[in-house]
């Protein structure tokens, strides 16, 4: 298995290009099966999560090429598989937001269901009472979800949580179902705006992104047509993290700052100084040790979860005591044993985790367990004195493109090794 191997103690200088979202191109990607046209899909950025829904889509006859600009050119007329299997289900659990457009656009679908993961048990029940709402026929068996509909017919959908891809699964469907759905209660992350604007690109009626209802006109057809995916808010978060915690200077460009309030009021808390512009931040330490910050998790636009392990690595070497508070998933603390084996002092009380910072970690081989618990890893081996091994990095590879490149770029010394 490959890993990767940092030497720690460089303070981070530079500029480096964010991708765009992983969150965004995966629901983007799957609602080209919703299109009666061709889809020209750009800034998709280079992920395994990518090449797993390319995969995916396929199988199901999905026409995919790739061209020279990493555009990726989706026709999904020929489409005649409808269908998820477990195998690629079991490696990526956003494979679930094919359900939603296949009942839709083929009246038909069979999805294996995603089962639990590192983080947390993540059941689907709201994507599939979403879609029953919407009257779909649904039933479960030997680990698939059946979904039948003839047309799927509007109506109110009052979500008991607020959960990102049951959002999208849901916004998908009644893009193309008869009459008016609103849904209540609906997810305001960015990738959910960047989701209903390519939708409504492609003929959807859609109002309301960012807000907690969204109203959805059904339309008869949706054409395809071209796309730019919004850029990465948490690979933004993740290197702008790297630059405080190595009391360096990091430059993001490509960026979209207005995504990432909730990370840059804590960034400036620990002691960053931040510039922005309209597609940049910088955050610039000048040399200094951060300060520990208190974090609580929620949905956008609160802190979001998926920063979280990365704000727990920099507390780990900040000035002082900070408390991280995880309310979106139930189990995601796994980075906090690997982080103490690189001479963290945490301790994980229910949902929280009490982070006394200390002065300096020291290298170990650590593993990773998920894809953002990977990133703090990676992170805490950029400050650790010695040679940090992070093990099972394929985790990483499914959310950051060419990590060690672009860490590189800004001076840290961080290679891969093979498998
Ligand atoms: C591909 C993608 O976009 N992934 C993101 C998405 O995941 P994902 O969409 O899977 O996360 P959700 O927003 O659905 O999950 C939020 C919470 O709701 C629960 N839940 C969700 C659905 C459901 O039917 N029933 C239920 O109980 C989950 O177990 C979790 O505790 O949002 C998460 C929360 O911001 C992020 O961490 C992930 O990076
Ligand atoms: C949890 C994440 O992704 P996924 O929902 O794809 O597992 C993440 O991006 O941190």
């Amino acid at each position: 298995m490959a890993s990767i191997v940092i030497t720690g103690g460089e303070p981070l200088n530079g500029e480096v290009w964010i991708s765009g979202a992983k969150n965004a191109v995966l629901p983007i990607l799957a609602a080209s099966l919703l299109a009666d046209g061709p889809m020209e899909i750009g800034n998709v950025p280079h992920l395994h999560d990518v090449t797993t829904t390319m995969e995916l889509l396929g199988q199901m006859g999905v026409e995919l090429i790739v061209d020279d600009k990493m555009r990726i050119h989706a026709d999904s007329r020929p489409a005649n598989r409808h269908y998820a299997p477990y195998d690629l289900v079991k490696t990526m659990r956003a494979s679930i937001l094919v359900l939603g457009p296949m009942v839709a656009r083929f009246g038909e679908a069979v999805v294996s269901l995603p089962g639990g993961c590192a983080i947390g048990s993540r059941p689907v029940d709201q994507h599939i009472r979403g879609l029953q709402a919407l009257g779909a026929d649904i039933s479960v068996e030997n680990g698939y979800i059946h979904a039948k509909a003839k047309r799927l017919k509007g109506t109110r959908i009052v979500m008991d949580l607020v959960t990102v891809t049951g959002t999208e699964n849901i916004m998908m469907a009644a893009a193309l179902a008869h009459g008016t759905t609103v849904i209540e209660n609906a997810a305001q992350e960015p990738e959910v705006v960047d989701l209903a604007n390519c939708l409504n690109a492609m003929g959807a009626k859609i109002e309301g992104a960012g807000s907690n209802t969204l109203v959805i006109e059904g339309v008869e057809r949706l054409n395809g047509g071209r796309y730019d995916v919004l850029p990465d808010r948490i690979e933004t978060g993740t290197f702008l993290v790297a630059g405080a915690m190595t009391g360096g200077r990091v430059l993001a460009k490509r960026a979209r700052p207005s995504t990432l309030d909730a990370v840059l009021v804590k960034l400036e808390e620990a002691g960053a100084h931040i510039n922005s512009g309209d597609d940049f931040i910088e955050v610039d330490m000048r040399g200094n040790r951060p300060k520990a910050v208190n974090i609580t998790t929620a949905p956008y636009p609160a802190f979001p979860t998926d920063m979280q392990a990365q704000f727990t690595a920099l507390n780990a070497v900040a000035e002082g005591v900070g408390v991280i508070t995880e309310t979106v998933f139930e189990n995601r603390f796994m980075h906090v044993q690997e982080l103490k084996r690189l001479g963290a002092d945490i301790r994980v009380e229910g949902k929280s985790a009490i982070i006394r910072g200390v002065p300096r970690m020291t290298a170990a081989p650590v593993m990773a367990t998920d894809l953002r618990a990977s990133a703090s890893l990676v992170l805490a081996g950029l400050v650790a004195e010695g040679e940090t091994q992070v093990d099972r990095i394929y985790h990483i590879d499914r959310g950051y493109e060419c990590i060690e490149e672009k860490l590189g770029v800004l001076g840290a010394k961080i290679r891969r090794l093979p498998s």
